[in-house]
């Protein structure tokens, strides 16, 4: 094994570069030469303007996207190791608007049981977590409200027991309540299983809230990651700088 490669990173990314099609066959650079790694259960927050790849580098962790060059390392292995099913079993991810499987919320939370043969335990306990009534559970999922519909499928991610889940700006369109709740279901998550969290957010004092450590994108570069603390109070660069002026503003 290269001796660059921690087996205690959830993820690491060497290199790692990635370009979309761009007008008349150019090809438009979306992320550039990524290295860096996410320790295992952390709690990481990317955050940076529009537009500047976090979406983009999420997709990579567990292959919607593949990259163009460059390697990532899944808990030590090579992500195009991995079995894909394998893979996504282990690197769960969640976006805004995830959409809803046909059939009940009770069909949308054994998912994983269904893919991987996972069991999910109760339930009605996960819908608990989320401080969700039980009698969900028979309702056609499709006929949820869209706060309803996300918390259900982050407990459909949850509930296969993922290593890493990557997070969207999942609760962007949630009630400030609701916000709590899902930070804590994922708080307590991380902090009795061990479950490793990417969570790209616009909202800082979420990232202050949630993050031990923040990436910070912009323009498809990592300029800065490390600690939540430092990065707020000594932000190194003047991109890191502005961008949090603006968001305090
Ligand atoms: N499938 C795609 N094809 C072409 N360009 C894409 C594709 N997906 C993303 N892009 C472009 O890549 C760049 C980065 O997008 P990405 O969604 O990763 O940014 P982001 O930081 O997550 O933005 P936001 O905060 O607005 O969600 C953008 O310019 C976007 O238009």
């Amino acid at each position: 094994m290269n001796s660059m490669i921690s087996s205690a990173a959830a993820v690491q990314f060497q290199n790692v570069s990635k370009n979309f099609p761009g007008p008349e066959g150019s090809s438009v650079p979306v992320l550039r030469q990524i290295s860096g790694q996410i320790a295992s259960s952390s709690i990481t927050a990317l955050i940076g303007p529009s537009g500047s790849g976090k979406s983009t580098l999420l997709s990579l962790c567990n292959l919607l996207i593949t990259p163009d060059e460059g390697s990532i390392h899944i808990q030590g292995k090579d992500i195009h190791s991995w079995p894909i099913t394998e893979l996504r079993r282990r690197v769960g991810m969640v976006f805004q608007d995830s959409p809803m499987l046909p059939g009940t919320v009770e069909d949308n939370l054994r998912t994983a049981h269904r893919l991987h043969g996972t069991d999910i335990g109760s339930p009605a306990e996960w819908l608990e977590k989320a401080e969700l009534p039980a009698d969900l559970l028979s309702r056609p999922a499709q006929e949820l409200s869209g706060g309803q519909k996300q918390r259900i499928a982050l407990l459909r991610t949850l509930a296969g027991c993922p290593d890493i889940v990557l997070l969207d700006e999942i609760t962007s369109a949630l009630d400030p309540s609701s916000v709590r709740v899902i930070e804590q279901l994922l708080l307590e998550l991380n902090r009795q299983q061990g479950t490793t969290l990417i969570w790209v957010t616009h909202q800082m004092e979420q990232a202050r809230r949630i993050a031990q450590h923040i990436w910070f994108l912009q323009d498809g570069q990592l300029l800065e990651s490390g600690n939540t603390a430092d990065f707020f109070e000594h932000p190194q660069t003047a991109e890191a700088q502005h961008f949090i002026q603006g968001e305090s503003s």
